[in-house]
């Protein structure tokens, strides 16, 4: 690198004004400061030293006058630039150390080299060094909360000087410190100034004053008087300052940086460990049920369909209402309607249905006073075409013909689950033993047949078929026709029903196609899912909102580090880019977990129903997504708050 021989600082007729103050800050202010000086700035409160520290150290800029920084004139240059000549050429040593109290105190030295972009080993190298150099090597590992103040601001020295600065700024070093600590500190700010580092101190502190080399009083913003300065030592020559990225754009080195990223974005997470688990619980049930919706209206229009698809093209159900005793007082009347219906064209059969309502049956095995089993049995009655009409096989094949009356008496044809429900044995190839009977409210029923019930007829799943006599008394019964037709006639069959069945009264007959059925409870299932996934958003957009004000809320409480880090030579886009990947990360954990919960709420809702859970490929996805999605979103404005945070303002709070 060329070497000139030029001043480290050069200002000329620099002023700073501050709207709502009268007098200027900074008042038409020269100075010249030489590569390897030590100076101590001095004066009374209020008369603007702090205000110079900040112009000097690129993070204000004066209202008029010039800088030259190393020779380069700095006040018109570019924000990213003025971040890189922070990162790479000016260490800072703050009042208040600012010191990030939970991490520990390797990585606060480390921080300014991270902003370089340094490799891991290489920062880790240099911190440590810093650390050691300063009398740290004992608390290397500690956490920096519990440092003593001496120890801080030794910490916040090796910090400053971890990165190799061509010139320290200290504002007031040792303002929080004792005799001792601040004599220490004295003692490295000469060992920095044998080390050809240019040294500016602000100072109260007549031990730092007189520890300079050179001592510049200010007063209301001017130079009242200047000790004059030393002459060039030996490292007084100055390289040009570092204002382009030193780091090139490889893979290797944005792979660095995503790792530096996210090496952040965790560790600041797990420093506020409950408040990120709850953020991501937030996510997590948001996303849990939008993933669950989307999982469980899958299933149960999957439910629905392959019930009754086989059914869809050649069947119509005829409702014919509560039949309050009306079976057998007007079977004929029945009989007759269902004559006229088997006559209409493309009909193949017609048979009824009586469903009795589970409070008028009392089903049992050995006895009419036993307890029931635990599942519900349902009870239906009617004759052998219903078999047919359906197309179902009992066991005994024909078995169906004994509910048509004659010698038979009261009999009963029961499912296959409801005989194991009651205790039958049904591996019998012939069908039930001889004399195997239940007792149906009081009644001894024989047991003739078993059958099993198909897609068609999903409500006989656990029920028993019986005799019409076996429910006479009963009054409460629901009463329907299924009508079989050929395939593809369903609609217009369903048309003409109403009309054969009782052309007096067509309009108190209602007639659905299982297509119909189909369609409606297909509307059902995605109502629910509809209703569910306006629920999960709702839940989402809380999860958003309470992750947009948690976010909004750390940015406040970490303005100091903020400041510190903008300070130090991070820029914008790295303060936006840490606070909107704490939000990513949250999300997407929070959508994962959500994933996982949704998924698991679709497995234990199927089986407890007993359906068969259809879980799609793409939920860890839409879960991820979601949660992803709506962490970023979530953050982009407490991030750009971040990211617009004033170092030099910031950094006085
Ligand atoms: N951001 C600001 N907005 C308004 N006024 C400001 C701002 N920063 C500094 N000032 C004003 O500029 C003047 C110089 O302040 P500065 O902080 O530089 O003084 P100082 O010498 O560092 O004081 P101290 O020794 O008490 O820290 C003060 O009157 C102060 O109120």
């Amino acid at each position: 690198m060329s070497e000139e021989l030029i001043p480290a600082i050069h200002l000329e007729s620099i002023s700073r004004s501050f709207p709502g103050n009268d007098q200027p800050a900074l008042h038409k202010l020269s100075l010249k400061i030489e590569a390897g000086e030590f100076v101590a700035i001095i004066g009374p409160s209020g008369s603007g030293k702090s205000t110079l520290m900040n112009v000097l150290g690129l993070l204000d800029h004066p209202s008029s006058g010039k800088y030259w920084l190393f020779g380069q004139e700095s006040t018109a240059t570019a924000e990213s630039s003025r971040n890189r000549i922070r990162a790479h050429s000016i260490g800072f040593i703050f009042q208040a150390s600012h010191i990030l109290g939970d991490d520990s105190v390797l990585s606060n030295a480390a921080m300014g080299l991270r902003t370089q972009s340094v490799s891991m080993n290489d920062r880790t190298q240099a911190a440590l060094d810093a650390i050691d150099r300063l009398g740290l090597a004992h608390r290397v590992g500690a956490t920096a909360k519990t440092l003593s103040g001496g120890e801080r601001q030794r910490l916040a020295i090796a910090r400053a000087v971890a990165t190799g600065p061509q010139i320290i700024l200290a504002d007031e070093p040792t303002g929080n410190l004792d005799s001792v600590n601040s004599a220490k500190v004295v003692s490295h700010l000469r060992m920095l100034k044998s080390t050809g580092s240019t040294i500016v101190v602000i100072t109260h502190d007549p031990q730092v004053a007189a520890a300079a080399d050179r001592q510049i009083e200010i007063l209301d913003g001017q130079i009242v008087y200047d000790s004059g300065g030393s002459a060039r030592n030996s490292h007084s020559l100055v390289s040009p300052l570092q204002t382009e990225p030193l780091h090139d754009r490889s893979m290797r080195s944005l792979l660095r940086i995503a790792a530096d990223d996210a090496g952040d974005a965790i560790s600041s997470l797990a420093i506020r460990g409950l408040r990120s688990l709850l953020l991501v619980l937030a996510f997590a049930i948001g996303v849990g049920g939008l993933v669950a919706s989307v999982a469980l209206s899958e299933t149960t229009s999957n439910q629905v369909s392959s019930a009754i698809k086989g059914a869809a093209l050649d069947e119509v159900k005829v409702n014919l209402g509560d039949a309050e005793g009306q079976l057998f007082d007007q079977r004929e009347q029945l009989d007759l309607g269902m004559d006229r219906i088997s006559d209409l064209p493309h009909v193949r059969g017609v048979a009824f249905l009586g469903e009795i309502s589970p409070t008028e049956a009392k089903i049992t095995r050995l006895s009419p006073t036993e307890t029931e089993p635990d599942r519900a049995i349902s009870l239906a009655t009617s004759s052998s075409s219903y078999f047919d009409v359906v197309g179902i096989d009992t066991t005994p094949l024909r078995a169906s013909v004994l509910l048509d009356g004659g010698k038979s008496g009261s009999i009963a044809i029961v499912s296959k689950e409801a005989a194991e429900e009651l205790g039958i044995d049904t591996s019998g190839v012939g069908g039930p033993p001889a004399g195997i009977s239940l007792w149906i409210n009081g009644q001894l029923v024989q047991v003739v047949g078993y059958f099993s019930p198909d897609d068609r007829t999903p409500e006989l799943q656990v029920s028993v078929i019986v005799s019409p006599e076996v429910v006479a008394g009963i009054d409460q019964m629901r009463l329907s026709l299924v009508v079989r037709t050929e395939e593809g006639f369903p609609s217009t069959v369903s048309k003409a029903v109403p009309f054969a069945f009782s052309p007096a009264s067509p309009g108190s007959v209602s007639v659905q196609t299982v297509a119909d059925l189909q369609d409606l409870r297909v509307n059902v299932a995605n109502d629910l899912g509809t209703f569910i996934a306006v629920l999960s958003i709702v839940l989402i957009l809380l999860a958003a909102i309470s992750a947009a004000t948690a976010m909004y809320l750390t940015v406040q409480s970490r303005s100091s580090e903020i400041a510190l880090r903008r300070a130090i030579g991070a820029s914008r886009s790295l303060i936006f880019r840490l606070f909107l990947l704490e939000g990513l990360m949250v999300g997407s954990i929070g959508g994962l977990l959500g994933g996982a919960i949704g998924t698991l709420f679709t497995l234990v809702i199927s089986a407890s129903s007993g359906w068969t859970p259809v879980l799609p490929p793409t939920l860890t996805g839409i879960g991820l997504s979601v949660g992803a999605v709506t962490g970023v979103v979530s953050s982009i404005y407490p991030a750009w708050l971040a990211s617009r945070k004033d170092p030099a303002n910031a950094i006085r709070s």
